[in-house]
């Protein structure tokens, strides 16, 4: 893993700087802070299935959880719900203490809550600088009569912007390639792109989507690099991966789907010696 980029500077409800007491990882505990979300019998369905069957469990604000579970347990579908890109059918979802449940996701974003998705989308056609950029909601130059009217503030915001952005990309580890297009950068790349879009919303969670898959082994002890280091600040992170060597090292928390339901939760080595996880493991073949 690399080390020593700085960590882009995350608002109050990121970078709470509260000690480090979570079991062995050095990273803040998950008492207090921001970033906590609570799922709480979360109901979706499509016709007759019930893709997501009263889902409840708490993504502890501060700390990295893993959501795992065999393909077509519910998962996607779950970031989806909490991400507001499906109504939910049942249950709630709150984000420290607010209901975020069935807001439209660009509510839920602007309650603090980012995610990247299985398959990035960047803007292909426009470069990696481009993409980031263009991520934060009430820029002055988007207003037209700034533009006609005051014209040095939205230089000044777009140059704040900017700098930002080169802050994050550079972070990111993606200074070489912000001036490419980013369809035409390596899916790795891509993810990391995500990640950045995500993180100049200075959120207070972030939903990962599989963010190892597909990704070549140096770029992907950079996507853990960067993780770690950002949820040293306190950012939150809730992912879903099927790479168990990439959840064991990040997580502190896993909660286990099958068949849309929880059927585990807890600390990792205690999950994954859990006989209903092996089960299901094996019966519906996690990888
Ligand atoms: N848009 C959709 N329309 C209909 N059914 C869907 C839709 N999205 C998912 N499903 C179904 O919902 C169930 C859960 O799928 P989902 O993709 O959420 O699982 P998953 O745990 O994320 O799987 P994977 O690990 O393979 O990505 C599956 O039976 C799937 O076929």
């Amino acid at each position: 893993m690399s080390g020593g980029t700085r960590p882009p500077e995350l608002s109050a409800h990121g970078g709470n700087g509260r000690p480090a007491t979570s079991g062995g990882t050095g990273r803040p505990a998950g008492d207090g802070g921001a970033g906590r979300l609570e799922v709480a019998d979360v109901v979706k369905a499509f016709g007759a299935n019930r893709a997501v069957d009263g889902v409840s469990f708490v993504a502890e604000a501060g700390r990295i959880t893993g959501l795992i579970g065999p393909n077509g347990a519910g998962k996607t579908t779950l970031f989806n719900a909490v991400a507001g890109e499906y109504p939910l059918d049942a249950g709630s979802v709150r984000l420290d203490g607010e209901q975020i449940g069935s807001l439209p996701p660009y509510r839920v974003f602007s309650h603090g809550l980012a995610r990247t998705f299985q398959i990035p989308r960047p803007f292909g056609g426009m470069t990696v600088l481009e993409n980031v950029m263009c991520v934060p909601e009430r820029q002055a130059g988007e207003r037209f009569w700034n533009s006609w009217l005051r014209p040095g503030l939205v230089a000044r915001e777009e140059r704040r912007n900017m700098e930002r952005a080169r802050e994050i990309i550079e972070f990111c580890g993606l200074t070489k390639v912000e001036r490419q297009l980013a369809g035409a950068i390596s899916g790795g790349q891509q993810k990391l792109v995500e990640l950045a879009r995500a993180l100049m919303a200075d959120p207070k969670i972030v939903l990962l989507d599989e963010p190892g898959a597909g990704v070549n082994p140096a770029l992907l002890d950079t996507i853990v690099d960067r993780i770690v280091e950002l949820n040293k600040r306190g950012l939150s992170f809730l992912i879903i991966e099927h790479n168990m060597d990439f959840i064991m090292s990040l997580c502190d928390h896993i909660v286990v789907m099958a068949t849309g339901r929880v059927i585990a939760e807890g600390e990792p080595d205690t999950v994954i010696a859990d006989p209903q996880v092996i089960d299901a493991y094996l019966g519906g073949a996690i990888q």
